[in-house]
């Protein structure tokens, strides 16, 4: 299993620039909307602190890439045609591109903060970005509803047993979203609902819907083209609105990140994706080079061109999912040493990994240890973050 990121939004906001810029691939990108009309899948990496150096060794990484310490672990992205409003109803891409979205595990929002393209992608002035926020959540939360109301008709229509609870029904319709009967009962209980849909009006099931969203879809907002002056005028004004508090932002330019790895390939700067700075390493015309200077301004600022760390922050945080390695103290016979590092949901255990790395090993468990503690750990012990992890089997 390996998690994937989508990236949502409206046209034209640079969700396939972020896409090429994050995963050196080439889609196609356009100041019109609908630039993009089938969804990409591409690899990108998260960041995560090796751990080799701390046993003083080197990795031998089997996928993704380590420099300096730090391991590039490969993720998938996701990169689909832009979202109008309606899009429920069939509008714009419509639906296509919500079912690609049920792919995804966590959204990374992409806003164009400049205010320079109206809510269709197309050119203007002055718009707000909390528009486009609460525009994409309310899409979002429209979708869920149409198919909580057919679970609801569903669990009406009696079909599926006279005695069958409502969050069974549910759970069934909303499978795709990954969330189960019993969490769909206790988000029914936090609202202050009963477990009876006759009870419900419209406004409780849109609260439902909206909380089933929140819970299955995390999603973090990627505040981009904040290489312009005008993005940054807005970044003030909405990241300090009391009504936007409970979202993440991260101040995003694709077009830095895109430069920067570009430069990177042509051997003329060094840069490491994620980085606060980097170095100019040939003899660049003028006109390039005071181009890269202000990237340096941008990216010293604010701590990056912020496509890692949007990457990271939605998987790591928003999502909370934890990467361990698999291994030993010391490297194996043939040279290689810490060769995986493999990203889990939150709360994982000893036994949950033993199964995510192999039936055979997860049936045979026997206990772990705590690589860096040297601690024996039991089946049931939740693992952290960058856990250095080594298993015993009985076969
Ligand atoms: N200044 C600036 N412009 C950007 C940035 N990222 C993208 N753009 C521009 O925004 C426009 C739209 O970019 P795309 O990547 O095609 O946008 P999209 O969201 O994929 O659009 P659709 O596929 O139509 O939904 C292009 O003209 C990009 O050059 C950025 O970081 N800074
Ligand atoms: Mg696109």
């Amino acid at each position: 299993m390996s998690y994937k990121i989508g990236l949502v939004g409206k046209p034209s906001v640079g969700k396939s620039t972020f896409f090429n810029a994050a995963t050196m691939n080439d889609v196609p990108e356009g100041a019109y909307p609908f630039t993009t009309i089938d969804p990409s899948m591409g690899e990108a990496y998260v960041r995560v602190d090796c751990a080799a150096p701390e046993f003083d060794h080197t990795c031998t990484p089997n996928h993704g890439y380590c420099t300096d310490g730090v391991r590039f672990v490969p993720t998938k992205l996701v990169d689909v045609a832009g979202l109008v409003p309606g899009a429920h109803e069939g509008k714009g891409l419509g639906n296509q591109f919500l079912t690609d979205l049920n792919e995804a595990d966590v959204l990374v929002h992409v806003v164009d903060f400049t205010g320079e393209t109206d809510l269709e992608g197309e050119p203007t002035e002055d718009h707000d970005p909390r528009e486009d926020i609460d525009f994409l959540e309310d899409e979002l939360d429209m979708w869920y509803l149409d198919i909580l109301e057919k679970g609801i008709e569903r669990y009406r229509s009696g079909y599926h047993g006279e005695d069958k609870a409502i969050e069974d029904d549910l759970a069934e319709q909303m499978s795709a979203f990954k969330i189960n009967a019993d969490e769909i009962k206790q988000v029914v209980l936090a609202l202050d609902l009963e477990l009876d849909p006759d009870t419900w009006d419209d406004a409780d099931k849109e609260a439902l819907a909206r909380e089933i969203r929140i819970r299955t879809k995390p999603m973090l907002i990627a505040a981009n083209k904040m290489d312009t002056e005008a993005a940054q005028d807005n970044w003030e004004t909405v990241t300090e609105d009391p009504a936007y508090e409970h979202l993440t932002f991260v101040p995003v330019s694709a077009h830095a990140e895109k430069a920067l790895k570009n430069g990177n390939e042509q051997g003329v700067l060094d840069y490491r994706p994620g980085d606060e700075d980097f170095e100019v390493t040939a003899d660049l015309p003028e006109e390039k080079a005071a181009g890269l200077e202000q990237i340096r301004e941008f990216v010293t600022d604010f701590g990056g061109t912020g496509v890692q760390q949007a990457l990271e922050t939605a998987l790591f945080e928003e999502l909370g999912a934890i990467a361990v390695f698999p291994g030993a103290r010391k490297p194996q016979e043939d040279g290689t040493f810490l060769q995986d590092c493999f990203v889990l949901p939150d709360g994982s255990t000893a036994e949950d990994f033993a199964y995510f790395l192999h039936t055979d090993i997860g049936d045979g468990f026997l206990h772990a240890h705590d690589v860096r503690t040297e601690r024996q750990i039991g089946a049931d012990t939740e693992l952290d973050h960058r856990d250095v992890v080594e298993i015993t089997t009985t076969n």
